[in-house]
């Protein structure tokens, strides 16, 4: 609103400086005495200033009010698409984000014109009436066929998206239709155009034949000029809105559809009985998994095994072909979720949009992500995504993390949580979300088996099927399927230390578990060492 009439006083001050000016020279043709000029003078100064004035003031508040909304609106949207299977999907999740941006488009590029050159040309044929009534009247008609011209410039580009889709089999097609788009595009601009300068001649007509004084015929002729000039970008507006508009739907349909319909929380305890997953071809296979409340559980299995469907199916994302699940109150953090172009405090908010910085802060340090928050000048308001600092795989992946931990959720679901870290590190999150858990259930799907001994239960999957399970200890001690499995990450480990430098030993040994591991270096960044307790980048090893 306030830059609507920020826009408003700043096109105003246009057309004024326009009539003004336009008074100014035919008055001055008259040579009266200065002093009957001296007001004129002035008010075609204040008009300059004030025109410039007001137009940094409408960008000013109206970047502030779009974010306002495409702030109060992200988080919206990503409740509503959490929980929904196509969060997995990456070309839905990144189209929802453009798709949020798009409002953004529309809000500064559509609504916010549109309304100022409403408000404008409606002042501008009110005065041009109370000057000469049938100048007021030509303006008005020469407004309102420029505004046909921007329905024609609508209908135009609306067409294209059917015709693009039509020219996706017909590509030739396509290039001939862009081409006549492009023209129509053109001569719908330069029609515009016309209709300005008809539209001034003949406003300049009418005062002259309704005998008004000279000067005023001036004015209104020039300010019919100006009031078109406010009115021309519909025609760009309205491109814009054909192209963000589908969005703008996409996300109405969105937030209005109902929830999820998520199985109701049903047991305290998480429970597959008889559950079967069917792609194109059998994924998870005739699997019963019962988890307590508090209960970790680590899921391995080589790739393919089932895991991430196995996830899925305990988070309600993937529903069965067959079988029963049994689930309290569940949430799921998985590698698809999305980092937004916000600050970092903004993107952890998105989980739970009450949290104070004491909960954020906790949610960071136990995702090993807070020294390096710490060590940003801006620390928490640091922006990052597209648009902000970039971030390593292993910095994302923390503040996905982060961000699942501060929902605070009795249940949480990770999928290779830290699958982009370097070991170590990996371990050191790995147990700290572990040992901060209070009574959390957890599951994770993980393909590192370092740290496996901190978990209450392990179970091995292959093919679809639990083929082992039960505590670290046991499987280590027994040959089967988990043993196949650290075995052969050990020799993968050993064979990557050995071409790193040939001297080095294996620093674990099949059978030793997290406790045994290497303290971790507070490295926190993967392309670059560096020492969080200093800020500043450490010696390489
Ligand atoms: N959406 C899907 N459509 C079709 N097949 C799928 C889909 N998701 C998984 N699969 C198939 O189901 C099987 C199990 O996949 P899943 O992702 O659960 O395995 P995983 O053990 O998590 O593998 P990885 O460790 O490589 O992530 C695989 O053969 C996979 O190709």
């Amino acid at each position: 609103m306030a830059a609507v009439a920020a826009g408003v006083i700043a096109e105003l001050c246009a057309v004024g400086l326009m009539a003004l000016a336009a008074w100014l020279i035919t008055r001055a043709s008259e040579q009266p005495a200065l002093s009957a000029l001296s007001l004129a003078i002035v008010g075609v100064r204040a008009c300059a200033l004030a025109r410039g004035a007001f137009r940094y003031l409408e960008r000013l508040a109206g970047h502030d009010a779009a974010l306002r909304v495409v702030a109060r609106l992200r988080p919206q949207v990503f409740r509503a698409r959490a929980g929904r299977p196509a969060l997995r999907d990456g070309d839905a999740l990144s189209r929802l984000v453009s798709d949020v941006d798009s409002v953004q488009e529309l809000l500064l590029r559509c609504l916010s014109p549109a309304a100022i050159a409403l408000v404008v040309a409606t002042g501008s044929v009110i005065t041009c009436t109370v000057v000469a009534t049938t100048s007021g009247v030509v303006l008005a008609a020469g407004l309102l066929v420029d505004l046909v011209d921007g329905a024609r410039e609508l209908a135009a580009f609306g067409a294209l998206p059917a015709a693009a889709a039509r020219a996706e089999q017909h590509a030739a097609r396509l290039r001939r239709r862009d081409g006549a788009a492009a023209r129509s595009s053109s001569a719908l601009f330069a029609a515009g155009i016309l209709v300005q300068g008809v539209t001034a001649v003949g406003v300049t007509w009418m005062a002259l034949l309704a005998g008004v004084p000279q000067t005023s015929v001036a004015v209104v002729g020039f300010l019919a000029l100006a009031a078109f000039e406010t009115a021309l970008p519909l025609t760009d507006a309205a491109r814009r809105w054909t192209e963000h508009f589908p969005a703008l739907r996409r996300i109405a349909e969105l937030l209005a559809a109902p929830p999820i319909a998520l199985p109701k929380p049903n047991s305290q305890d998480l429970a597959l009985h008889a559950v079967s997953v069917h792609y194109d071809r059998p994924a998870l296979n005739n699997v019963d998994l019962t988890v307590e409340p508090g209960r970790t559980v680590a899921v391995v299995g080589a790739s393919g095994a089932g895991k991430s469907t196995l996830l899925g199916v305990l988070a309600g994302l993937v529903a069965p072909s067959a079988g029963r699940v049994e689930r309290p109150e569940t949430r799921a953090a998985t590698q698809d979720a999305h980092v937004f172009s916000a600050t970092i405090r903004e993107n952890l908010l998105l989980a739970a949009p009450d949290a104070d910085q004491t909960r954020c802060e906790r949610a960071a340090a136990q995702a090993g992500l807070l020294d390096w928050i710490r060590c940003r000048p801006a620390g928490f308001d640091t922006l990052v995504g597209e648009a902000g600092q970039p971030l390593s795989g292993g910095q994302r992946q923390r503040l996905l993390l982060a961000r699942a931990l501060l929902a605070e959720p009795d249940v949480l679901l990770l999928d290779e949580p830290t699958e982009a870290l370097e070991p170590e590190l990996a371990d050191e999150v790995l147990t700290r979300v572990l040992r901060t858990r209070t009574g959390r259930t957890t599951i994770v799907v993980t393909h590192r088996l370092a740290c496996l001994d901190q978990f209450d239960e392990i179970v091995v999957l292959d093919a679809g099927r639990i083929v082992q399970r039960g505590p670290h200890r046991d499987l280590a001690a027994v040959p089967g399927p988990f043993r196949d499995l650290r075995d052969a990450e050990a020799l993968t480990d050993f064979a990557i230390r050995a071409q790193d430098d040939p001297d080095a030993a294996p620093r674990r040994s099949p059978g030793e578990g997290c406790a045994n591991v290497e303290p971790a270096q507070p490295s926190g960044i993967l392309q670059q060492p560096h020492d969080h307790r200093t800020c500043r980048p450490a010696a390489r090893r």
